[in-house]
């Protein structure tokens, strides 16, 4: 079987597919892939600097991500042209990996991560969708935590996405997040067990 795991930004979606790794699942992750798309060399990086120009690169030829972000999470109409150019990559390779390690096991549960999967309207290619939920006041303090992030830059990114409220009610999973680890690994754990996970 497979899920789309999904919530919202520092809400603890790779807190929970690392467990779920742990307990013997398989993980493919969408920022992952993201990540190895804007490498040097690559050719959606190629075209994102066709359309942003050689000053969204650092000196080394890497991706500026700081400036990038900074662009596209204060611009819903940059977002949208930057998401042209790498979502029909990204949703090509997801489904590739994912068809593979169906075919080499069948039996195994395959974690698809992915932060946009609402918004990007991808619920029919899973089987089921689990939602990692926190409040948002929670979100934006882990995340201006995690990223070391000022408010505003961490309400920008909050309200690119779809509202983690709305998500939460879309979810046929909810694992809810916000009290510690252990809480969060219990709920997993029914989760197995419901399922008959190996
Ligand atoms: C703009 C970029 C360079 C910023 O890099 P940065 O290192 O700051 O963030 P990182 O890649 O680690 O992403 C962190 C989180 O931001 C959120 N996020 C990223 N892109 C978007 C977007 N287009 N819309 C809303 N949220 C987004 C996701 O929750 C993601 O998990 C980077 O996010 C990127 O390349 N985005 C475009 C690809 C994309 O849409 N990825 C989202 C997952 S498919
Ligand atoms: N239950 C928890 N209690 C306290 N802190 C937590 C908990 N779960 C996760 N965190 C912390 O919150 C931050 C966000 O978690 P994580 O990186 O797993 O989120 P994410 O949803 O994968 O983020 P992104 O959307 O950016 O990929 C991290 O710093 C993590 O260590």
């Amino acid at each position: 079987m497979n899920i789309g795991l999904t919530g919202g930004i520092a809400s603890g979606k790779s807190t929970v597919s690392q467990y779920l790794v742990k307990r013997g699942a398989v993980l493919i992750d969408a920022d992952v892939i993201s990540r190895e798309m804007m490498m040097p060399g690559h050719p959606v990086l190629a075209a994102v600097v066709h359309t942003y120009g050689p000053s969204i690169l650092n000196p080394d030829g890497t991706l500026n991500r700081k400036k990038l972000g900074g662009i596209i999470f204060s611009n819903p109409q940059e977002r949208k042209v930057l998401e042209a150019i790498t979502h029909p990559a990204i949703r090509e390779e997801m489904q590739r990996r994912m068809a593979k390690f169906e075919a080499d096991d069948p039996q195994r549960l395959v974690v698809a991560d992915i932060p946009l999967l609402y918004e990007s309207k991808l619920e029919d290619l899973y089987d089921e969708i689990m939602v990692v939920y926190v409040p948002r006041q929670i979100q934006l303090n882990r995340l201006m935590l995690r990223d070391n992030l000022n408010q505003q830059e961490a309400e920008d990114r909050l309200n690119a996405q779809m509202d983690i409220e709305v998500k939460r009610e879309m979810a046929d999973i909810l694992i809810d997040n916000s009290l510690g680890i252990d809480e969060t690994e219990r709920q997993i754990d029914i989760f197995w067990r419901d399922k008959g996970l190996l």
